[in-house]
């Protein structure tokens, strides 16, 4: 499987009360491509564009002209709507937002299960979720809780449990240790790496922290006001980094 982005250009129109109607071009020809197993990098400074490409690669925002193909042995993969929740699945800085307050973790997960795997019993639902809190390293007690009685870390793990379910060909992570303690950051880190090596599933890492992407990632592309100024292998880009930009980026972690 693979997943190619062709000269991605996103335009927005501005809901800012400063320049409402004022068209924004968040995206301006963006093109790079994952494959099944790898994990990409994509950095820039706020506002660069990365929330908006991880948008239109999970379908919310249309691009305004270029393509995102998921490609499956060469051919264009479907996309009705059970089939595209098994390309792409997401995760985010506030990973208990992203969770249903009112449900405890088990009737979330549940409930997900039963909408990728109708034929599941009840006990055989309940099996396959108490099995998707041991992969992502959670005790079963986490099962009975509800999303305001977790940690940040524990949150971002059910985020990530839940994301499994389709098991999708692409996780997208949106900052996904940004809110996390230093402590936290590296578990969760190491978690993403395990699944990624163990089950072959793609990672795309969207983070201002090139710390963080290196440790994670094969690749890096660098964003900077909705364009790619530099892309390739991460020990490369991190070692000898050719664009002012990108350096910038380095000292800023070297700094911390
Ligand atoms: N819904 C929207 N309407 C209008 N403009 C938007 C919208 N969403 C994002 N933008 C603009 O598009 C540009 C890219 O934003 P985007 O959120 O993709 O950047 P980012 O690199 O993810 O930033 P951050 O790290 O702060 O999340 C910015 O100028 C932003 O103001």
């Amino acid at each position: 499987m693979r997943l190619e982005i062709d000269n991605l250009v996103v335009s927005l129109r501005s809901d800012h009360m400063l320049g409402r109607g004022r068209t924004v071009h968040a995206v301006k020809g963006v093109s790079f491509a994952i494959g099944t197993g790898e994990a990409v990098g994509l950095v820039g400074e706020s506002g660069s564009g990365k929330s908006t490409i991880a948008r239109a690669i999970m379908g919310v925002v249309p691009p305004t002209t270029g393509e995102i193909r998921f490609l499956q042995e060469g051919r264009a993969s479907g996309l009705p709507k059970q089939r595209r929740a098994k390309l792409a699945q997401m995760i985010f800085q506030d990973a208990a937002a992203s969770l249903n307050p009112r449900l405890k973790v088990g009737s979330a997960l549940n409930q997900i299960i039963a909408v990728h795997h109708p034929r599941l019993s009840a006990r055989e639902r309940e099996t396959m979720g108490l099995g998707l809190l041991r992969r992502v390293a959670l005790d079963e007690m986490i099962f009975d809780r509800f999303p305001r009685e977790l940690s940040g870390g524990q949150a971002q793990r059910v985020a990530i449990a839940r994301a499994l379910i389709p098991e999708p060909f692409l996780l997208v992570c949106d900052e996904p240790v940004s809110a996390l303690d230093v402590s936290v950051q590296a578990g969760i880190l190491r978690l993403l790496d395990d699944l990624r090596r163990n089950s072959g599933m793609a990672l795309l890492m969207i983070s201002h922290d090139l710390a963080a992407v290196r440790a994670l990632c094969d690749r890096i592309v660098v964003l900077k006001e909705g364009e790619i100024v530099e892309a390739g292998p991460a020990n490369a880009i991190c070692s000898s980094p050719t664009h002012a930009y990108t350096k910038a980026l380095l000292d800023a972690v070297a700094q911390i």
